[in-house]
């Protein structure tokens, strides 16, 4: 390798010259096409100085040194390849070389682009071969040659460098190392390594081997050459030629090896010289391959650095322009919010108006009723005065009431407690038509006489409580009846029932018909009316039952199953007397009475074929039981109104009759004279009251006696026909009333019942005045109290909805304030974000700048 040596063409360049790799020793590179680089040559003058004056005409003197010849392509060429072989010219025409060159490995790449100081050889550039490859020259004469080699980057000149460094070996010794064209002549331009000194011996082969370290190798073409016979001076001979004249000069022996020495001394120093400045040059390249080497990692790093922040730039950029996108947004949103927060705070302000107002609205009206709290006191304390006397008149009222009660039954008493109407019926149609004559006077019936004509042209009087001539309507008959119906609502038992000859209109008198009712409907009917009028003191309790005694037979006629079973007569704990199992029809109001008479009265007529008949031979009983309950003091009465129909008087008397008639007769005659033996019992206050003698009176038992009171009717019937009758009847009527009364009592009772009425009337109206303005008090009282009631409640639920409205307020006034100031502090924050990150972008920006200028400035110092 060090028998090499290169002159390199390459490219006039300031700022490139002269670089050689260190690993290359024996290569120097010639800038200029013109310029040479004169190492070791030695010119004549020079030898003229070191020889002396008598030297300088001397032509011999002038050595050329060898090794340093342009690639100049003359006659010593032999041949000259191109990478791709293709345009290769043989210039030895005597050898075939060209047909004995291999190429081994490696690709040949070609291009149309020319480098233009590619000299006089522009084609060998636009080829070249790449890879790893080799050059096998065969056929050449042995002696000593020359090869260039011409390298070109212009293939991949846009690749990065450092990637094509590579070796050369000529006859396997490596001529080239770590080869890197770019890093000497950089892109595009032409380089020639000259004049490798190479030996070939007798196997006339030269090889050529390119391997690449880093990348491929790249080869644009190859130039061989005879190497030139290098001129010996000729110190040995005796003579020198002049240079200039070329005059033979005769050099002594002597002075032959005073030159021999000079010469030889002179090479010495030159040869140190050369050792030296060659040494020195290898450091100075190595120093500036060294500083170049650093420069370029320095500008690599710098590079990366700038790239890098030029990405940080980009990047924040892109931060930036995020964020201010971001921004804007928020400042939307924020916009948004605080347009929909401003609506809210108007609706709230509205709304506050409103509660304001009603606020106000309302402390007028609490001022108000504040002011009209003195007047409601007073109202109050009335109200407490008007409660007092209420319950001072209630006292009162009771006390009235039971005075009436007891001033009533007085009368009652002063009356009888058995009284006996007498009634009398018109003449029927048959009596009518048959001309009847009517036996009645009634010229005293005002005064409760009556007179029959017996016959003979006399006249028996009779005298009862009450006398009903043909003309009294059922009305008349009842006004008399009700004061001792109404004694049933007063704890009194009460018994009403009709006597008389069958056909005499007891059924009428009683049961009446529907368009003239009787005493049972009418009774009834005045029950309810009392009872709804006494309804605020006392609550009834009505129930309702309907039999019929029937030859000494109960039969319920309210059952809807007329049972087997024998209706018996049973005696309770607490005295009273009862029928168990007898239907009692609870009744509210007088159309559920009606309903029950008519069902009952239904059932009278079932299983008879004639309801007259049977009508006439049973007793037909309604019982009427009424509990009662003072609401002032808690007291229970519990009594029984009987309302009986009583069957025909004249069954037995007038008939003589059979079987069944006699025996129903009997059973009628029989219960009739019971019934007149209690009455007469009762009425001479006998110790024994003989009441179950018969069904009729054990029925009766309650309402026969004692407390209870007694109304009789006695049903007569004009006709002559019946006189007999009418004078049995009568007579009865006579022995029952008679008997109680007496006519003396009778007589006394007049001016002290007129005083008594007047007593009872009086105490009634002003009970009904009384119980009048305790109503109206105490409505007057619930009405105050509810009046007041509501305006507290109204004033009470007002207060709390102001409460609430103002509560509600407040908080949404809190949270409307507080969702503001978080927004403002999210405002702010993000305007401080934005700033630093501005800031921030700035200060890069700058540092980047300054970073750019510093490192371009050290960059194009190092460069330098
Ligand atoms: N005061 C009166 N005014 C008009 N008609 C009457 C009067 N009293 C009875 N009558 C009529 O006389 C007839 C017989 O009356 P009612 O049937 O009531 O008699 P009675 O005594 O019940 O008979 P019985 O004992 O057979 O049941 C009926 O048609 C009735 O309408």
């Amino acid at each position: 390798m060090e028998d090499f040596q290169i002159d390199a063409t390459v490219p006039v360049d300031p700022n490139v010259t002269s670089l050689c790799s260190p690993e290359i020793p024996n290569f120097d590179f010639v800038s200029g096409e013109t310029e040479k680089l004169e190492i070791g040559d030695t010119s004549i003058d020079d030898c003229d100085d070191s020889l002396g004056d008598s030297m300088v005409c001397d032509p011999n003197s002038r050595l050329v040194p060898t090794g340093f010849t342009r690639p100049n392509r003359t006659d010593e060429t032999i041949m000259f390849i191109n990478a791709g072989g293709d345009d290769s010219k043989v210039l030895d025409s005597e050898l075939n070389i060209l047909r004995d060159t291999y190429f081994e490995g490696g690709d040949v790449l070609r291009t149309e682009e020319s480098i233009v100081e590619a000299g006089d050889f522009p084609f060998i550039y636009q080829s070249a071969r790449v890879g790893n490859f080799c050059y096998r020259l065969n056929n050449l004469l042995p002696g000593e040659y020359l090869i260039d080699f011409h390298f070109a980057e212009i293939i991949n000149t846009n690749g990065p460098k450092g990637i094509r460094v590579f070796n050369v070996y000529v006859q396997d010794e490596k001529v080239l190392a770590e080869f890197d064209i770019f890093s000497v002549v950089g892109a595009n331009r032409p380089l020639l390594l000259v004049d490798l000194r190479v030996m070939v011996m007798d196997d006339g082969l030269i090889r050529v081997r390119f391997e690449g370290i880093n990348g491929s190798p790249v080869v644009c073409g190859i130039c061989l050459r005879k190497a030139p016979q290098v001129s010996v001076p000729r110190t040995s001979q005796d003579y020198i030629k002049c240079e200039n004249c070329a005059t033979e000069i005769e050099i002594s022996p002597t002075r032959k090896r005073l030159m021999r020495a000079k010469a030889h001394d002179k090479y010495e120093k030159k040869i140190a010289e050369l050792s030296e400045r060659y040494e020195h040059k290898t450091n100075e390249c190595h120093e500036a391959w060294m500083s170049l080497t650093s420069a370029n990692e320095q500008l690599e790093k710098v590079l990366m650095e700038l790239d890098n922040k030029m990405y940080e730039a980009r990047s924040l950029d892109q931060t930036v322009v995020t964020q201010a996108d971001c921004l804007k947004s928020i400042t939307s949103k924020y916009e948004n919010e605080k347009r929909h927060w401003a609506k809210a705070i108007d609706t709230l302000h509205e709304k506050i108006q409103i509660m304001k107002r009603e606020q106000s609205q309302l402390s007028q009206e609490a001022h108000e009723c504040v002011e009209g709290i003195p007047e409601l006191y007073k109202m109050v304390d009335g109200v407490q005065a008007l409660v007092s006397q209420c319950e001072d008149l209630k006292q009162k009222y009771s006390e009235e009431q039971a005075k009436r009660k007891e001033l009533y039954n007085h009368i009652q008493e002063t009356k009888g407690n058995i009284r006996v109407f007498c009634r009398c019926r018109p003449l029927n149609k048959e009596e009518t038509s048959t001309k009847s004559a009517t036996i009645v006077d009634f010229d005293g019936a005002k005064d409760g006489e009556l007179g029959v004509i017996t016959g003979n042209n006399s006249k028996k009087s009779f005298k009862f409580d009450r006398v009903y001539t043909p003309k009294d309507g059922q009305v008349d008959v009842f006004s008399d009846a009700s004061p001792m119906v109404v004694s049933v609502l007063d704890g009194y038992n009460v018994c009403i029932f009709a006597y008389g000859q069958t056909g005499t209109g007891k059924t009428f008198t009683m049961e009446g018909t529907p368009q003239n009712r009787g005493v049972n409907y009418r009774t009834v009917e005045q029950l309810f009316e009392v009872a709804r009028e006494r309804k605020e003191t006392i609550s009834y309790n009505i129930s309702v039952s309907v039999l019929e005694v029937y030859n000494e037979q109960i039969r319920d006629l309210l059952a809807t199953s007329p049972g087997s079973k024998k209706l018996e007569i049973k005696q309770s704990s607490d005295g009273s007397h009862h029928v168990p199992g007898l239907v009692e029809a609870k009744v509210e109001n007088i159309n559920e009475v009606w309903n029950v008479l008519q069902a009952g009265s239904n059932a009278r007529s079932v299983g008879s074929n004639n309801v007259n008949e049977h009508s006439s031979r049973s007793h037909c009983m309604l019982s009427i039981m009424v509990k009662a309950k003072n609401l002032m003091n808690g007291d229970c009465t519990k009594s029984t109104l009987w309302l009986v129909d009583l069957a025909g008087s004249e069954r037995l008397a007038k008939t003589d009759v059979q079987g069944e008639r006699l025996k129903e007769a009997q059973n009628i005659n029989r219960s009739l004279s019971a019934l007149g033996d209690v009455i007469y019992a009762l009425a001479t206050k006998s110790s024994h009251i003989p009441y179950r003698n018969s069904k009729l009176t054990h029925l009766l038992q309650d309402s026969l006696g004692g407390d209870s009171k007694t109304l009789m009717f006695v049903q007569i019937s004009p006709s002559e026909h019946d006189v007999s009758e009418t004078l049995s009847s009568l007579n009865f009527a006579t022995r029952v009333r008679g008997v109680e009364l007496g006519p003396a009592r009778k007589q006394v009772d007049t001016g002290e019942i007129q005083k008594l009425k007047a007593m009872v009337e009086k105490a009634r109206h002003e009970s009904r005045s009384k119980d009048e303005s305790i109503k109206k008090l105490e409505e007057n009282i619930q009405s105050l109290e509810g009046k007041n009631k509501g305006r507290d409640n109204s004033y009470r639920s007002l207060q709390e909805k102001n409460k609430d409205l103002e509560n509600q307020l407040d908080s949404l006034h809190n949270q409307s304030e507080k969702q503001y100031a978080q927004l403002q502090e999210r405002l702010k924050s993000r305007d401080e974000i934005c700033s630093n990150l501005q800031q921030k972008i700035k200060e890069l920006e700058c540092k980047l700048r300054e970073r750019h200028q510093s490192d371009s400035a050290a960059y194009h110092q190092k460069v330098s």
